[in-house]
């Protein structure tokens, strides 16, 4: 069971003058769908308007880094979160996308300047991703959530400073 040390807000999100994107994989639809509606209903929750959430999508997790640099090249946008769902199957196949994904997110985010949100899952079962989902009821909470507060939280405090800091 995971850790229940969700990060507790330590200010009052406010969305309303962000652009979110949400870049997410087309693999494990179940899995990305309710990710991806949880994420979008926590936005719109914290004042981010409709009309500033940008949803693109590429084929799998391998791909999120080009999606989210490219959505991040967008002078609009204050923040982007990237989605997908690894699933461990019989080779390496997983590791290598995990920590490819994982470094490159991070690279990225200090490069371009923006706040990116690693929304993978990164799961050895599909019963662990669809609790990650929230897709398992009183087991654990939709991790989509997280993330949208997290680019909330993310671009309206530390958004200018990354644009502007000497330190990427
Ligand atoms: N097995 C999963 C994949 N695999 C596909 C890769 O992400 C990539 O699209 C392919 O290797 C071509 O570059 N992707 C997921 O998102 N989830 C998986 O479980
Ligand atoms: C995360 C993956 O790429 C994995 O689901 C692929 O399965 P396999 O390792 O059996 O090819």
């Amino acid at each position: 069971m995971a850790a229940s040390g969700r990060a507790k807000q330590d200010q009052q999100l406010d969305g309303s003058k962000l652009k979110i994107a949400i870049v997410h994989a087309r693999w494990n639809e179940e899995i990305i769908d309710a990710l991806v509606d949880g994420c979008v209903k926590r936005l719109l929750s914290v004042g981010v308007k409709k009309e500033n959430i940008v949803i693109e999508t590429v084929p799998g997790s391998y791909e999120l880094p080009v999606g989210a640099a490219a959505l991040a090249s967008d002078v609009s946008i204050d923040a982007v979160i990237a989605v997908g769902c690894l699933i461990k199957g019989s080779t390496m196949h997983f590791e290598y996308i995990s920590e490819a994904v994982s470094n490159k997110i991070m690279d990225i985010q200090f490069k371009v300047g923006k706040p990116i949100i690693f929304g993978l899952l990164t799961c050895l079962t599909l019963e662990q991703a669809k609790a990650r989902a929230g897709l398992i009821p009183g087991v654990m909470h939709n991790h989509g959530v997280d993330w949208a507060d997290c680019a909330v939280e993310m671009a309206s405090k530390y958004g200018a400073d990354f644009r502007t800091a000497t330190w990427k």
